[in-house]
């Protein structure tokens, strides 16, 4: 996938340094590309953010959230090639006039600019406008958004109507992490090379498929942000319908980023929408109060720092999703996300149909459906549940649920599993837009959300409460108990 011409020597710029995203996550998955040998000797990394320091004390602050957020050890002399790398400028990204300090550091016309905006959205427009007058982008030159972008549809087309004054749509990369971990693009070769999927997978096989991603962090200190965003814009309006279009997607003609980007916008497209007509019957929205993880007494979400104690923000959300085309015709997805859930588990639960008549009553007096078990994270890998004949020489044959059970770690023992974020780095600094998403893709996206949050809205319900450290609220249990169904637990 990646054209290892386009892998020059770059300025990453990355814009909020000094924040959670930056330390937590993009520092950490620098390093671990520097460990990998994966950066440019050249490549260097300019932390913008609008606090005073020097180069220096911007290395401490990178030295102290290795400490902190690194899970593999910190080798010494690897720090001291990554910390070469480093330099810091302060600036107030607000004041376009203060945006030339980058020329003293960087020179665009030898290197490939990567500008990294690792900051709120609000900010989007004044660092594309004061970059714009300093005079130092060029056509090489690439910006890479977080999400989520915008608040809803509207919010987002301004910002990507601001970005587009500055660049072209070939020199944004918009990430969603998911799209770097390696479970996630597994579903592609998953879907796309093995034939025994690929025939099976419609209507015609499948009964339906249910997405979790439950998450055992809480809002971590970033009440301000969360409150204001909640579950379904924070986590379903981009990783959980991401995962969704991959599961859902046609195949694509190649791995290009166009074709895979026009697939995935087919899906969105068909999503059937969840208005105040039916958003009673197809949603779940939750909060979590005080509970227990791991043996640990947990605040609830009102009880958090800085709370305001009146919010109704969801901290969970349960959907249950219709794809309105050929394909998945009748075939429900569930959909499921919380913060302070049991555990920390992604996955991916395909249900295939029952048979239509059972020839081993002895055993079942109905045949259990096999099931695809698609572990995102942790433990990532594959499981086939399936029935066999229990080995012996009884008069009847007797059936036994079994499983084909493959773990990356076992399977892939020579490999690293690199993170989400280190793989996007990367891919951004090599110019390789493939995993990363469109515009027009993430404005479907919030169509589709907007209708829930205009649903929400009307509905004027109260999230339903759930303990910290359980399922989610009971309420979404009974949504897919409805149709007959049950969560995987
Ligand atoms: N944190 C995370 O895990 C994730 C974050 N994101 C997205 O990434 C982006 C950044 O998030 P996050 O790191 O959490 O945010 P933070 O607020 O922690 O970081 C932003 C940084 O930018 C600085 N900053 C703010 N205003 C200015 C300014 N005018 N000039 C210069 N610097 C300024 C802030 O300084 P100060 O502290 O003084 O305000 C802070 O250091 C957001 O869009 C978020 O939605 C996406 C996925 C995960
Ligand atoms: O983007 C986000 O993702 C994290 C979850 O990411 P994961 O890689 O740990 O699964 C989530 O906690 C955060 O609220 C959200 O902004």
């Amino acid at each position: 996938m990646t054209d290892k011409k386009a892998f020059k020597p770059c300025d990453l710029v990355l814009f909020g340094a000094l924040g959670d995203l930056s330390r937590r996550k993009l520092l950490i998955s620098l390093y671990r590309l520097e460990n990998a040998n994966l950066i440019e000797p050249d490549t260097r990394i300019i932390g913008v953010d609008r606090h005073e320091h020097d180069n220096a004390q911007f290395v401490a602050i990178a030295y102290k959230s290795l400490q902190e957020f690194l899970t593999d050890e910190l080798d010494d002399a690897i720090w001291q090639r990554f910390s070469a790398r480093l330099a810091y400028l302060q600036i107030d990204l607000t004041q376009a006039e203060q945006y030339k300090k980058l020329k003293t550091v960087t020179d665009s016309k030898t290197r490939v600019l990567v500008n990294y905006f690792a900051v709120s959205p609000f900010l989007f427009k004044s660092i594309c406008q004061g970059l714009h007058q300093s005079g130092i982008l060029t056509p090489e030159s690439r910006m890479v958004m977080e999400k989520p972008i915008g608040h809803n549809l509207k919010s987002s087309k301004d910002i990507n109507d601001e970005v587009a004054k500055v660049f072209n749509e070939d020199q944004v990369f918009r990430i969603d992490h998911y799209l770097g971990k390696e479970t996630v693009l597994n579903l592609l070769a998953l879907r796309f090379a093995n034939s025994i999927f690929t025939t099976n997978w419609n209507h015609n096989t499948i009964d339906h498929i249910q997405i979790t991603v439950a998450e055992e962090v809480g809002i971590e200190g970033r009440w301000e942000y969360f409150d204001k965003t909640g579950q379904l814009r924070d986590m379903v309006q981009n990783h959980l319908l991401q995962i969704l279009t991959f599961i859902a997607m046609e195949p694509p003609v190649n791995l290009e980023a166009e074709s895979i980007h026009n697939e995935k916008i087919k899906v969105l497209k068909a999503l059937r929408p969840i208005t105040v007509n039916n958003v009673e019957e197809k949603t779940v929205r939750g909060q979590y109060t005080s509970g227990y993880l791991k043996g640990n007494a947990v605040p609830g979400y009102l009880e958090e720092e800085g709370a305001n104690t009146e919010s109704t923000t969801e901290s969970f959300v349960a959907l249950r999703v219709d794809i309105d085309n050929w394909r998945w015709a009748g075939v429900p997805f569930y959909l499921r996300t919380g913060k302070r859930m049991f555990g920390k588990r992604t996955e991916i639960v395909v249900y295939f149909k029952q048979l239509p008549h059972n020839i081993f009553k002895d055993s079942f007096r109905d045949l259990p459906p096999n099931k695809l078990i698609i572990h995102l994270q942790p433990n990532e890998g594959v499981e086939i549940e399936m029935l066999n004949k229990i080995p012996g020489i009884d008069e009847h044959i007797k059936l036994k649920k079994t499983k084909l059970d493959l773990s990356f770690s076992e399977a892939f023992k020579q490999s690293r599993i690199f993170g989400g974020y280190e793989k996007l780095v990367l891919e951004a600094m090599r110019g390789n837009p493939t995993l990363f998403l469109s515009r027009a893709e993430i404005e479907q996206a919030w169509a589709w959300i907007d209708s829930i949050q205009d649903a929400w809205r009307h509905s004027n319900s109260a999230p339903k409460s759930y303990p910290a450290g359980s399922w989610g609220p009971v309420a979404s249990v009974a949504l897919v108990a409805r149709d007959g169904r049950a969560w995987e637990e």
